[in-house]
């Protein structure tokens, strides 16, 4: 097995995930560089969102490995690698509906803080904490929602709301698996800036199907086809690729 690049922030070697003997993902090596926006592109049934899950180990690898930050995470439990910064958005970060938007972010911030089960809390903590919850609205475009029951956003503000208490955490790594599935053109916009902004002094790995938006925000794309990695690079040399045109139009008209 190959070393892990010394530049990446998390790096895949050889990984492997088989579905009762079919390879949904077979032999990838994948570098992640810090500070980078790193796509996952491919057609259906690539095997993206395998790969997405078993970064985030919410899958165990048949084979291969898994590093982060130079540690050997395969092993490691996905709560844990959460707290060692590899944070994947929507999933993970429960929005409560009944809350308002500056309740679900303050309790992402409690939770991070390990204040939820604290029975004193200073008024300096608290005042903290709401000026935190602010800043993180604003980050996120919601300050004028900020009293608003989270079940009466709109699906985009939703999902803006949901990368706010992913941000509580304050993760070096984000993941995205997504993020604009089921979003009109205004969301799409809006998401897109949402996370070209948070991405800064971050890293952002995504598994993203619209094109468009991986051509605006991504720096490196990895192409998966049939659980294998066919192309990669940035998206002008992807997209210009033959093998790659081929994997989307199922044939090898130009
Ligand atoms: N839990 C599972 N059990 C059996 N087969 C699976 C399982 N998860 C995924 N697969 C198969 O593995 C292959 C890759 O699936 P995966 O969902 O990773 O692809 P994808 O690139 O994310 O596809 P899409 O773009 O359609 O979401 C598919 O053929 C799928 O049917």
């Amino acid at each position: 097995m190959s070393a892990t690049s010394s530049d990446a922030i998390l790096s895949a070697r050889g990984l492997t995930k088989e579905f009762f003997g079919f390879k949904a993902v077979n032999d990838v090596d994948l570098d992640v560089m810090e500070g980078t926006i790193h796509a996952l592109i491919g057609p259906n049934g690539a095997g993206k969102t395998t790969v997405f899950n078993l970064l985030t180990k919410f899958l165990t690898p048949t084979e291969g490995r898994i590093v982060f930050r130079g540690e050997d995470i395969t092993g490691v439990k996905p709560a844990d690698v959460a707290r060692m910064g590899l944070v994947r958005s929507f999933q993970i970060s429960a929005v409560f509906p009944h809350l308002t938007v500056l309740d679900n972010v303050r309790v992402a911030l409690q939770r991070k803080e390990g204040l939820a089960t604290q029975f004193w809390r200073s008024n300096r903590l608290l005042g903290r904490l709401n000026e935190e919850a602010e800043r993180l609205i604003d980050a996120v475009g919601l300050s004028a929602f900020s009293a608003h029951d989270a079940a009466e956003l709109p699906y985009g503000r939703k999902r803006a709301l949901e990368i706010a208490t992913t941000l509580a955490l304050d993760p070096p790594v984000l993941l995205f698996d997504e993020p604009m599935a089921g979003m009109g053109v205004e969301d799409i916009g809006r998401i897109s800036d949402l996370i070209r902004r948070i991405a800064k002094g971050r890293t952002v790995v995504m598994v993203e199907h619209n094109l468009n938006v991986v051509a605006d925000l991504c720096d490196r794309v990895t192409v998966l086809a049939r659980g294998e990695i066919l192309a990669e690079g940035d998206y002008a040399t992807v997209s210009n690729d033959k093998r790659v045109r081929e994997a989307y139009m199922g044939s090898d008209d130009e």
